[in-house]
């Protein structure tokens, strides 16, 4: 006997022999209340046969009790040991289901109905014999089917039916799955069999494995995923770096990496660094002015050294006194605007940015050229120069940039100008504040403004380059910036020595941007290696830029710094030549340009002269036979002079004026030249022509006019005296010359010759021609006034000579038709009077007065041949006395 069958006490031959008898016994004795709980019936302990005999009618003693009794020491320890087995069996039972799969196959995890028919394969894992089970199970698990209430059949693998009796309590309801466990375990049974356990163990290890490999996979693709949208990035970040200009990228950040020269870099700091008491609010710091210092005050020949000095003034002195002049009454420099010149290309635009971000300004760039509407250029400068840049919360003041001003219209010049020249409004507004509440504040400038331009000489900026701190932009120095080239071309994997890259900057004229520029493309084109011969013969580098006058002037008259040889010196003075289309002013510069020959002698003169003059004729046929293709020729002559006058020196050269100055004289004089002709009588006219006039007659004519007449009334001067003043006014009048009472600008009345014809042959250098004084112009004009009356009326009376006896004899000569003119003016006038006088004798009802004073005028004025004309003035030089009777 095995413990199990002495936990039960239950003999198994008596068992089997005694079957049937049994079960009948114990459906006698077992008749459980209806209430009787499952559990109770779980407590109840099967009794042996004997037992059962014994107790009778006894109530059933608890199991435990009677096991407890029955059971020795050792075997007890070894039951609680498999019934801790079973609690441990039913506490993994009710763990709860790990997941929704698990849930669901797990009967224990919900409440369900119990199959009719119950699984029992699990039986077979166990160790003990289906016999012994049924045996144990006496009471209630039955062989045959039981007479009275319900039953479940339950077979085993091998093919034993056993009958499980059904209590009320079970019957019909939902079966507790803890209480059928509860029997399980009573029964030490697990209430999943094994395999079913085993398969679900490898299932979870299945799902657990496939689990984690796909988190694996997905941690393993989001790592490749990142890095694969790294090397992405990485190539994508090449690219945009190999397509970059090589100007944006290496383009100076700091003041410390600008090429351009110092002295210009300084100055333009300190001129924004004079805003810095209105803008930021610092003091400025006041130095002493050069000159008055310890040397002044201890050594004299120092300060009189020093004053010498002060009519020598070098172009940077005089730049720098013009930064220390004194500031405005709103604390702003003297000039509120820089206007900075210079070829294209030397880093004008990065200078600006850099020192104005340097001086701690935000920058603002407005373009002149692409904001060409006047309202648009305003609106820019207004909103650039009154409001702070609100991004951020480094707020900075603004700094307006206007590149390219050269290319603004002339009205957005004004606007500037008016922008600059503003007056601050508010004190005025305040008192006439009702009145103008609709016109717009405008407020004084606050803020610098630098102006970039290529051509300083536009016409439209004239009136700013009159208000504006000039600084011009000298060019870049050719080893400087071969350094940064070199520098670039390292950074970049391309070889190239300084000569190469001294070449490369001859050729595009120190232009940082086609320096950089031309290297980028060779580079592009997979060139890592560059040589002199390459740059040379490059047709890239080059641009096509229309340099300034000035600019051509000087690469004309000043050698290259580098030795060229001639044929490229040639070649760059043609090509220059050639891209400007001012032909005309480039061949008047050499009479402006202060050239020091090279050698001694006028043989250079001479053949500049002569190419002058080859130029004249080939422009003469060029017009004349309309032959443009001679056109090409043209740009010899600037070249002829480069290789006649070119020094090392930088010339000075002045804008030539001269040119349009004698071409306007010339035509003025031209003009006087005909207007003298044109009245001349007939037989003179046919004698004299303009050139005769101008060069052999007009000098001396201008003697013969002159002459030596005492400054006296007329009348009183002497027979020769009045014979030579009578050929005077003879001479005059027949070269058509008279003078012609004007008044200067100063208010001064003078006499001039008219037509003026002085200037013809006023040469300067030479002495004036001998003047007349004002008062005997005064007389000459007023006799050949006369003198003119006199032969208009003996031309009329030749004429028509019956008008002769019709004519009264007048005092003067008052029978021309300009007297008769002069009759009607004064019959109008007094026509007028009249009218108003019989308006106001009509008021007055006299009719008799009206006729009295009509009369009265008639005789005097209106119906009399005297005239007496006043002009108005003072001359004490002409006196005569008229008395009232001569006049009636
Ligand atoms: N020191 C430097 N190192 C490298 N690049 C530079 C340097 N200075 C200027 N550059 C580059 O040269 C180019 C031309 O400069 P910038 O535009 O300032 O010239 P600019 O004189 O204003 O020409 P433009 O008159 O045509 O406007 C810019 O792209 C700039 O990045």
């Amino acid at each position: 006997m095995d413990e199990y069958d002495e936990m039960f006490g239950i003999e198994d031959e008596y068992e089997q022999q005694f079957a049937d008898e049994l079960e009948v016994l114990a459906e006698m004795d077992f008749n459980p209340a209806p209430s009787t709980k499952r559990s109770e019936f779980r407590k109840q302990k099967p009794q042996s046969f004997q037992e059962a005999i014994t107790a009778g009618d006894q109530p059933l003693r608890s199991q435990s009790q009677a096991s407890s009794e029955r059971t020795p020491k050792a075997k007890r320890l070894r039951q609680d040991v498999a019934k801790k087995l079973f609690e441990v069996s039913q506490v993994d039972d009710i763990t709860p289901p790990s997941s929704p799969e698990e849930f669901h196959r797990t009967p224990s995890s919900r409440p369900q109905l119990i199959p009719v028919i119950l699984d029992i394969s699990g039986f077979a894992a166990i160790q003990e014999s289906p016999r012994r089970v049924t045996a144990a199970t006496s009471c209630h698990v039955l062989k045959r089917p039981p007479t009275e209430g319900g039953y479940v059949s339950v077979t085993d693998q091998t093919g034993n039916r056993v009958y499980l009796r059904q209590t009320d309590d079970l019957r019909g309801k939902a079966v507790d799955p803890s209480a059928f466990r509860s029997s399980h375990n009573a029964l030490g049974l697990l209430a999943v069999p094994i395999e079913v356990l085993r398969e679900q163990v490898a299932e979870k290890r299945h799902r657990q494995v496939v689990e984690e490999s796909q988190r694996l996979t997905e941690r393993l693709n989001r790592c490749l995923d990142g890095r694969q949208r790294e090397e992405g990035d990485r190539e994508e970040e090449e690219e945009e770096e190999s397509s970059r200009l090589w100007v944006d990228q290496f383009s100076p950040q700091h003041y410390t990496e600008l090429l351009s020269d110092d002295f210009t870099n300084r100055c333009l700091l300190k001129w924004l660094k004079l805003w810095d008491q209105v803008v930021f609010g610092r003091e400025r710091k006041t130095r002493p002015p050069p000159g008055r210092g310890r040397f002044n005050s201890t050594n004299r020949s120092q300060g009189n050294f020093n004053q010498a000095n002060q009519k020598f003034k070098t172009k940077s002195q005089i730049t720098e006194e013009l930064l220390e002049a004194e500031l405005d009454q709103y604390k702003r420099p003297k000039y509120k605007v820089v206007l900075l010149s210079g070829p294209p290309g030397l880093g004008k635009t990065t200078l600006a940015h850099i020192i104005a971000k340097h001086a701690g300004y935000n920058v603002v760039e407005i373009n002149a050229s692409d904001d060409r509407s006047a309202e648009l250029f305003q609106k820019r400068i207004d909103t650039a120069t009154q409001m702070r840049s609100v991004l951020g919360a480094n707020e900075k003041p603004n700094c307006l940039i206007i590149d390219e001003i050269d290319g603004a219209p002339a009205a957005a010049i004004s606007i500037l100008l008016a922008t600059l020249n503003r007056k601050d409004s508010q004190g005025a507004e305040s008192e006439a504040e009702p009145l103008k509440k609709k016109k717009k504040k405008e407020s004084v400038l606050l803020r610098p403004i630098i102006c970039i331009c290529n051509d300083l000489y536009v016409p439209a900026l004239r009136p700013l380059r009159q208000q504006a701190f000039l600084l011009a932009f000298p060019q870049t120095q050719p080893s400087r910036l071969a350094q940064r080239l070199a520098e670039i071309s390292r950074g970049q994997g391309m070889k190239a020595d300084m000569g190469t890259l001294m070449a490369l900057c001859e050729k595009t004229d120190n232009d940082i941007r086609s320096c950089i520029n031309t290297l980028q493309f060779l580079h592009g084109r997979g060139k890592r290696q560059l040589d002199v011969q390459s740059v040379q013969s490059m047709r890239i580098g080059q641009k096509d830029q229309n340099k300034g006058l000035f600019n051509l002037w000087q690469e004309i008259f000043q050698l290259p710094r580098i030795k060229r040889r001639r044929a490229e010196r040639l070649q760059h003075i043609l090509h220059l030549a050639s891209s400007t289309g001012e032909h005309d002013k480039l061949t008047q510069v050499p009479h402006h340009t202060h050239t020091v020959p090279r050698t001694p002698g006028l043989g250079r003169v001479c053949q500049a002269l002569d190419w002058l003059g080859f130029s004249d004729g080939l422009t003469q046929a060029m017009l004349q036979g309309q032959n443009f293709s001679l056109l090409r020729y043209q740009p010899f002559l600037p070249a002829a002079f480069h290789f006649l006058f070119a020094h090392t020196h930088v010339p000075r050269i002045n804008y030539p004026h001269s040119q349009y100055e004698a071409l306007t004289k010339t035509s003025a004089s031209r003009n006087a030249l005909a207007a003298m002709l044109s009245e001349v009588p007939a037989c003179i006219r046919t004698r004299v022509s303009e050139l005769s006039l101008s060069l052999d007659i007009l000098s001396l004519l201008l003697d013969i006019i002159c002459p030596k007449l005492r400054p006296v009334n007329p009348q009183l001067f002497s027979d020769r005296e009045k014979q030579q003043l009578v050929d005077l006014i003879h001479t005059m009048i027949s070269y058509n010359l008279s003078y012609r009472q004007d008044r200067t600008p100063d208010g001064q009345y003078v006499y001039v010759l008219e037509p003026r014809v002085e200037q013809v042959v006023c040469f300067p250098g030479l002495p004036p021609h001998r003047q007349l004084t004002y008062q005997t112009k005064q007389t000459i004009s007023r006799e050949m006034d006369q003198e003119r009356m006199r032969r208009a009326e003996s031309l009329m009376l030749l004429r028509n000579p019956h008008t002769k006896e019709k004519q009264p004899k007048a005092v003067t000569s008052s029978v021309t038709s300009s007297v008769r003119n002069h009759q009607q003016r004064l019959e109008n006038i007094l026509r007028n009077t009249v009218v108003e006088i019989r308006v106001r004798t009509h008021t007055i009802h006299t009719p008799l007065f009206e006729k009295r004073i009509t009369s009265c005028h008639g005789t005097a004025v209106g119906n009399s041949d005297v005239w007496f004309r006043f002009n108005e003035g003072v001359s004490n030089a002409v006196r005569r006395n008229i008395y009232i009777r001569e006049l009636l």
